[in-house]
This record gives structure tokens, sequence and C-alpha cells, in this order.
């Protein structure tokens, strides 16, 4: 990698960002066996419980990515993500984790189960923790670059909202509250960490690096979702 080369431009490097939507796990074929209803419940079970696993490390990522960000703005900007997952009081049942846990409930697990992390398998374990190990030690725009896979996930949670109420019948709209909550936010969210990773990139080398992050995060979606189809086979 050379560090001598220009720095890309704002359009040119927002593109090469975007260019890597195909390794995004939109694709990945668990996904496309979930949206064309092919999933069973137990598939559906093994997936929510191992997904919680994402959800609930989520808050911790992004305080590493505060504990590490030196600029005000970025920080008091950040700070929403973690209170949109956490809530603001114990019991809030207007948080991430709540409606996370509220599709567990409706593919029928029960909380104790997801909560004490009964289910979840390392391969999930592993993906998830390096995400978390990246934002750690990774300087801090990079670690704001590999969440720019929300870019890509609006679309895809809008999908996978009308596949589910078409495909599984014993699914119903407020089950997937999660998902419709969401889809506003990170839309939002995807174009404010884009704004950032655009402002705080600036040479070639930099760029390079976000690039790769957000690489490596299509990296850990993927396996995650290996490692959930792999044990959804057992039974
Ligand atoms: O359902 C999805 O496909 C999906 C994807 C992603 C993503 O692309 O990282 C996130 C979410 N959901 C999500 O709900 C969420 O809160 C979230 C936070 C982050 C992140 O990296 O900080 N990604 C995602």
């Amino acid at each position: 990698m050379s560090t001598s080369s220009p720095a890309r431009g704002a359009e040119e490097f927002v593109a090469a960002l975007r260019g890597l939507s195909y390794r995004y796990w939109g694709s990945h074929p668990f996904h496309v066996r979930m949206h064309a209803g092919e999933l069973s419940e137990h598939e559906l079970r093994v997936w929510a419980a191992n997904r919680w696993y994402y959800q609930s490390v989520l808050p911790r990522k992004d305080a590493a990515i505060i504990s590490n960000c030196p600029v005000p703005e970025v920080r008091r900007d950040w700070l929403d993500r973690i209170v949109y997952h956490d809530g603001t009081a114990e019991g809030d049942g207007d948080s991430g984790r709540e409606r996370w846990l509220r599709l567990c409930e409706a593919v029928g697990l029960d909380r104790a189960e997801v909560l004490d992390e009964r289910h979840i398998v390392p391969g999930v374990r592993f993906a998830v923790d390096a995400y978390v190990t990246f934002a750690r030690t990774r300087p801090w725009v990079e670690a704001v670059a590999s969440g720019l896979t929300e870019m890509f996930s609006g679309h895809l949670m809008q999908r996978r909202v009308g596949d589910m109420l078409a495909n599984y019948s014993w699914i119903r709209r407020e089950d997937l509250v999660y998902f419709t909550n969401r889809i506003d936010a990170v839309s939002e969210e995807g174009k404010s960490t884009l704004d950032i990773v655009v402002r705080y990139c600036v040479t070639r080398e930099q760029q390079d690096q976000a690039i790769a992050a957000l690489s490596f995060k299509c990296d850990v979606l993927w396996s995650l979702l290996d490692a959930i189809e792999r044990a959804a086979m057992k039974e």
C-alpha cells in the first residue's frame, strides 16, 4: 500500500466504500433462505438466540469508539447509539435490547435462555468479539468505518419485514418491531457515519484503512451467519 498516492475525492471514496456491498450478509445463503420462507422454526430460534450476542455487545463496541475518540462532536453523536440499544432505564421496553428479546420470544425462546447465552455457538462469539476488539484497538475512525455496513442494512431490513410477514404465518408485525423501528434509525446513522468517515479520512492511507475496516466488518457478519447456519443444521 503506497502512502504517496493522492487521496481520493469524496465521491470516489464513497463509491469505493459502497462498492463493498456485494460482500454484505444480505446475500448470505442463510439470509436468502430466511427471506424465502425456507427456515424451520428451529433455525429461526438458533438465529435469534445467536444474533442476540451481536445485539448485546453493540453498546460496548460503541463505548470503545467513544473512549478512543478525541472529537467532542463525534462522541456526542455516537452516544445516541448506546442509548438506542440499552434504553434509558432498567426494564425500559423502548430499547433495542428489549425489541430483540421480543423477537426471540415470538420465535419460541424464553428470555432466560437468551440472556444466559446457552445457545451461543463458538463461531458467533469469536466473530462478534473480534468486532469489539477491532473497535478497542484500531484508530477510532476505522472503528467508525466498520459500522458502515449500516449503509446497506436499511434496504435489507425493509425487505426482511415484508418477506417474513409473507412467508412465516405465525410471525406478526408487532414481533418485528426491532426491524421496523430500526429501519429509520439505521438510515440516519448510516448517513452520519459516512459523513464522519469522509471528513476524518483525509489521506489515501486513511481512506484505504477505512475501506479495509468495512471489508473486515463484512467478514464479521458473514462469519456470524456461517456459524449460525452450521449450528442450525444440527437437529
Ligand atoms: O438486521 C440487519 O441486517 C442489521 C445489520 C447491521 C449491520 O449491517 O451491521 C446492523 C443491524 N442490523 C442493527 O440492527 C444494528 O443495530 C447495527 C449496529 C451496527 C453497527 O455496526 O454498529 N450494525 C447494525
